[in-house]
């Protein structure tokens, strides 16, 4: 049986499974931050075969390195409560199925990309694949207490990859965007790891909170969501959104301020995965004002 029948017989018996390896949520708001991106870059809608062509490479991208990372990680999954179900360290998929995934995923966003949107797009898409799949996962997390910081960045990267797909070109105001996520990313991850200090320690992870300390990791978390307040208020300040824009990042941004602080003042387990469980809400949040700034002032 070649590979390729394994894969296609794999996929309808363990379709669940592969949806795993994709990292779905996560894809899911990666995808959701560089539609905003998207719309933000033109005046008008995006035309639909942006819309739909680039939305489907950037997300077969980040659901390629998303697989990629279940191959480079399978080992120390397997020591981890939270990870120890996925589909590779209880054997549901095989590592070549995994492998032969990935690459499919890759490929295809990537022919998506560079023939029916733009070069610049696919190779920035690429160039945040292996930022992610390759250079923060093997390297960085394992090598690092600032891993989130450097790998933050491919991640930061989708509404840049939305801007240049609707108009092939870099802005100032797409780095704003990738700013903001930049600057998110480490109280989006720190407060988890607060929380889960002792499973990283376990899988050896040179997390803040297991080379630093939690009082550390803390006035980190607070430190950056200080610098994401900020930060937040750019896109106002550079005229790129108006005033539904600034008032949703200043309620948004201020009460993650004060879950920052409440961490800072007593740990607990709840309190960090509470700030965890809010650092993504508020993403989601942030950018959908982004988008609702953009358009309502024009059916009003
Ligand atoms: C290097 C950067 C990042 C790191 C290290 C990181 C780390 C994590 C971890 C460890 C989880 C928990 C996953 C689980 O429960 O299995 C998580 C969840 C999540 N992250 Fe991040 N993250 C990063 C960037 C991002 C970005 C850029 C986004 C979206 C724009 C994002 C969105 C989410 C979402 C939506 C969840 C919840 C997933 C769920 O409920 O299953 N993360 N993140
Ligand atoms: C092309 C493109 C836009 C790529 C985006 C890259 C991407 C999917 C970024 C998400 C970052 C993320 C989920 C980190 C968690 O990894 P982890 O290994 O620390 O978490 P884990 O322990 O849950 O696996």
């Amino acid at each position: 049986m070649t590979a390729i029948t394994l894969i296609l017989r794999g996929a309808l018996t363990n379709w669940r499974e592969y949806l795993v390896l994709c990292k779905p949520r996560i894809v899911s708001l990666i995808v959701f931050t560089a539609i905003v991106g998207m719309f933000l870059s033109v005046p008008g809608l995006a035309p639909w075969p942006v819309f739909l062509f680039g939305t489907l490479g950037i997300g077969l991208g980040a659901a390629s390195a998303a697989a990629i990372n279940h191959l480079i990680d399978e080992k120390a999954d397997a020591v981890m409560n939270r990870t120890q179900a996925r589909p590779l360290p209880t054997g549901k998929l095989t590592r070549e199925q995994a492998l032969i995934f990935a690459i499919t995923l890759g490929v295809l966003s990537m022919v998506i990309l560079y023939f029916l949107i733009n070069p610049l797009t696919a190779w920035l898409t690429l160039a945040s694949m292996v930022g992610y799949g390759i250079i923060y996962t093997a390297f960085l997390k394992r090598t690092t207490p600032q891993n989130i910081v450097l790998g933050g960045a491919s991640g930061a990267m989708p509404p840049v990859l939305g801007w240049t797909a609707a108009t092939g070109e870099l802005h100032v105001h797409a780095f704003l965007l990738f700013l903001i996520i930049f600057v998110w990313t480490p109280p989006h991850f720190w407060a988890l790891a607060v929380a889960r200090r002792d499973e990283y320690g376990r899988a050896n992870f040179p997390m803040l909170p297991v080379t630093h300390g939690v009082d550390f990791t803390k006035q980190q978390v607070v430190l950056y969501t200080f610098l994401l307040f900020a930060v937040s208020l750019l896109p106002f300040v550079s005229k790129m959104s108006g005033l539904i824009y600034l008032a949703g990042a200043i309620g948004l941004g201020g009460y993650f301020l004060y879950l920052a602080f409440a961490l800072y003042r007593h740990t607990s387990n709840e309190l960090a995965m509470k700030t965890f469980g809010y650092s993504i809400f508020y993403l989601a949040a942030l950018f959908a004002f982004l988008l609702i700034d953009h358009y309502l002032p024009s059916f009003l």
